[in-house]
């Protein structure tokens, strides 16, 4: 049996990918390269290119590999962006897993794990963030990503798929020993520009907002590493292999951190400080996010790692100090 990565030529994809390889499964991916990066897809993987939402393309794979269980990450994933163009995120993200859901279950597919996010949350929560907090999303993101959640959850209903759906807080770091980092090209992300300052690829970090109600003004988010949030993916996959209820959890480490301290660590683990520019606040962005992911741990039996912001950095500034990337 194999086990289809949506998105696995991405970021999150691309780790996940390493991880159920390095765990002896067999796997397929589907990616149109939108965002992901051919560099990054696994030699030992068959790679599909294609939309999510092809029917056509769901055909070929299913017909060609046994299909037990996906992972869906394919997805667009900026929060700023999807305020501008609300359309093509309620397409690509709700649209297109719904088309995608469709499709796979008329192959028998019996499982699927979900990305989504702490956007789901919005305004209205304090932290740490519990899965019990109320979901008012400020974003099309967000908004995106709750419904393919409530979708899925009455699909499942309905069909009896096993879901699980983890609400990723910040994801950052790459793969420990090297193989494969964030490639996005124009990765608008906190932790991949501040690197990519470090690295001399980029002149300036630019803060967006020093006046937030937070310690020291900028704002606060709750760092994960790429390969803990992986192990989470196959541990939560094994649950639902294994007869468990569908879950629903957030997947972080329960601690923040503010942009300023971010940009300072950045500039230790690079050994000059980060040149950086104070800008105004950017739309859609919260002051402080922080996960309860005590759930996380409980339902999938996940230990983190690698939790600590400077494994995070390092391993973040390695791949990327690197000139061809
Ligand atoms: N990076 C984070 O901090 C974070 C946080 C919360 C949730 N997420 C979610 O995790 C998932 C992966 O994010 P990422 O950071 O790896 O982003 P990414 O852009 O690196 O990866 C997304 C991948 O999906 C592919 N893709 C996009 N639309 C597609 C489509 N319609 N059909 C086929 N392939 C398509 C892209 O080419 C890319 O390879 C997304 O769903 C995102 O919303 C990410
Ligand atoms: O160049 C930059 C980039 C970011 N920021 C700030 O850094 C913080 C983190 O921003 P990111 O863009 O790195 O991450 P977000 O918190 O906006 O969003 C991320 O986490 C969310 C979940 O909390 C979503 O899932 C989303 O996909 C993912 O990009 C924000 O305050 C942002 O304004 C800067 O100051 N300068």
């Amino acid at each position: 049996m194999t086990i289809l990565v949506t998105g696995g030529a991405g970021y999150i994809g691309s780790h996940m990918v390493l991880e159920l390889i390095d765990h002896g499964y067999d796997v397929a991916i589907l990616d149109d390269l939108s965002t992901g990066c051919s560099a990054v897809i696994h030699k030992d993987a068959r790679f599909f290119q294609g939309d999510v939402a092809d029917e056509a393309i769901i055909d070929r794979i299913c017909q060609s590999c046994d299909i037990s269980a996906v992972f869906h990450f394919a997805g667009s994933t900026s929060l700023p962006e999807s305020i501008g163009d609300p359309l093509r995120y309620f397409q690509n993200n709700t649209e297109a897993s719904r088309a995608l859901v469709q499709n796979l279950l008329r192959y028998g597919v019996r499982h699927i794990v979900f990305s989504s996010t702490a956007a789901v949350y919005g305004a209205t929560s304090s932290a740490p963030i519990a899965e019990t907090a109320p979901c008012q999303p400020a974003s099309p993101y967000g908004w995106s990503k709750l419904f393919t959640e409530q979708m899925l959850q009455d699909a499942s209903r309905a069909s009896g798929i096993g879901i699980a759906i983890l609400r990723y807080f910040n994801v950052a770091g790459a793969d420990p020993a090297g193989r494969i980092g964030q490639s996005t090209p124009d990765a608008q992300s906190l932790i991949k520009v501040a690197c990519a300052v470090a690295a001399g690829k980029r002149d300036v970090l630019e803060i967006y907002g020093n006046d937030y109600a937070t310690p020291d003004g900028t704002c606060v988010r709750d760092y994960i590493h790429v390969s803990d949030l992986v192990i989470a993916h196959r541990l939560a996959l094994v649950a639902l292999q294994s007869g468990g209820a569908n879950i629903l959890c957030n997947l972080g480490y329960g601690k923040g951190h503010s942009v300023r301290e971010i940009a300072d660590a950045v500039g230790r683990a690079a050994g000059a400080p980060l040149p950086v520019r104070n800008q105004p606040r950017r739309a859609g962005d919260q002051a402080i996010v922080i996960s309860n992911a005590d759930l996380a741990r409980e339902r999938l039996g996940w230990t983190p790692a690698f939790d600590d912001i400077d494994v995070i950095l390092k391993t973040a500034f390695a791949w990327e100090n690197v000139p061809a990337r």
